[in-house]
């Protein structure tokens, strides 16, 4: 295989995070990978950048690719790096992610291989994942009533739907309750997620979703239901049903994230893929003095958010 070049100059404002099942994106090319290391450490994997040409303007659009559990599968959910893979994205200039995941159903109708398109989050992990850019001399609060981007979502909800009736089924809404893992929930556990009115269930979405929007980065995940959990008559989940359900279903998936790449690479889009909306957002969320900041707090965000405070 060719060895790719070590940098890319050119814009990337778009990421998609790859999770179980989806650890590259055939038929793009690649034109770069970046080894980008942050003050929180390396990222799960190089980052790819992809070249992609668009169906709708015959543009070349750049994308990151990331691999959330590493090149071979070998990071657990709760060993993530979340803040360094959040924080070299945005070095590059990600503003917007578009992040995959393979989900347990919680809910008769959302059957395996049903995708879903989640808007709220319930979480139950368990405080061992670092969670925010803002510690260690310096405190900031962001808003998160709504967890992920409603501009981004409708986006993929339409994408999803232009779909449908050609294997993909998809559902707009949902609340996914992020548990702590690596082993899969009790029967009780997951009776009890059902009462609270989740639709679906992952290891990942958290921390990735909080910190992004510390970031200041639009985030959306797509979900693919795998299995039912082990609420349900048939079979508990086993990694071998995730990993058939993804497999089988793998071309419906890489069809469904091209799509979303298709729609947001066209001009209507670029002030949503920028994040416009959410530039400068931190700065009100920030409750220490610039002056008081602790020189190593300092030294990490003024990497994170350049000439920013
Ligand atoms: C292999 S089953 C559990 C595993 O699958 C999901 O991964 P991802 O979200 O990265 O697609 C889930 O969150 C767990 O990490
Ligand atoms: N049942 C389940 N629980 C947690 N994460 C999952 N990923 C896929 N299926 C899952």
């Amino acid at each position: 295989m060719a060895i790719l070049p070590s940098s890319y100059d050119g814009p990337v404002s778009i990421a998609v995070i790859g999770g179980t099942g989806l650890r590259e994106l055939p038929g793009f090319t690649q034109v770069a990978s970046l080894n980008v290391s942050t003050p929180w450490g390396e990222p799960s994997s190089p980052i790819t950048i992809l070249h992609h040409q668009c169906k709708h303007n015959d543009k070349t659009v750049a994308v990151a690719f990331l691999s959330r559990h590493g090149l071979h599968h070998q990071i657990a959910p709760h060993e993530v790096p979340a803040r360094a893979n959040i924080a070299a994205l945005r070095s590059i200039g990600v503003r917007s992610i578009i992040a995959f995941s393979a989900v347990g159903s919680l809910q008769e109708a959302i059957k395996p291989r049903d995708f879903v398109v989640p808007d709220q989050i319930i979480d139950r992990t368990k405080g061992v994942r670092p969670w925010t850019y803002f510690e260690g001399g310096v405190v900031a609060h962001v808003p998160f009533g709504d967890p992920f981007d409603e501009g981004m979502a409708k986006v993929v909800r339409e994408c999803g739907h232009s779909l449908e009736g050609d294997g993909v089924v998809l559902h707009d809404r949902g609340t996914i309750v992020c548990m702590e893992g690596p082993q899969f929930s009790t029967r009780a556990e997951s009776n009890m997620y059902r009462a609270w009115g989740g639709s679906v269930i992952n290891m990942s979405v958290l921390p990735e979703a909080k910190l992004a929007r510390e970031a200041e980065i639009a985030y959306q995940m797509i979900c693919m239901s795998t299995d039912y959990d082990c609420w349900h008559d048939s079979a508990d989940v086993t990694v071998e049903m995730v990993m058939g359900n993804m497999k089988s279903n793998a071309a419906n998936a890489r069809r469904f994230v091209t799509a979303v790449l298709d729609a947001l690479a066209a001009d209507e889009h670029a002030d949503l893929v920028n994040a416009k909306h959410l530039a400068g957002s931190i700065k009100f969320g920030v409750s220490t003095s610039h002056n008081n900041w602790s020189p190593e707090a300092k030294k990490k965000l003024e990497w994170l958010f350049p000439g920013y405070f």
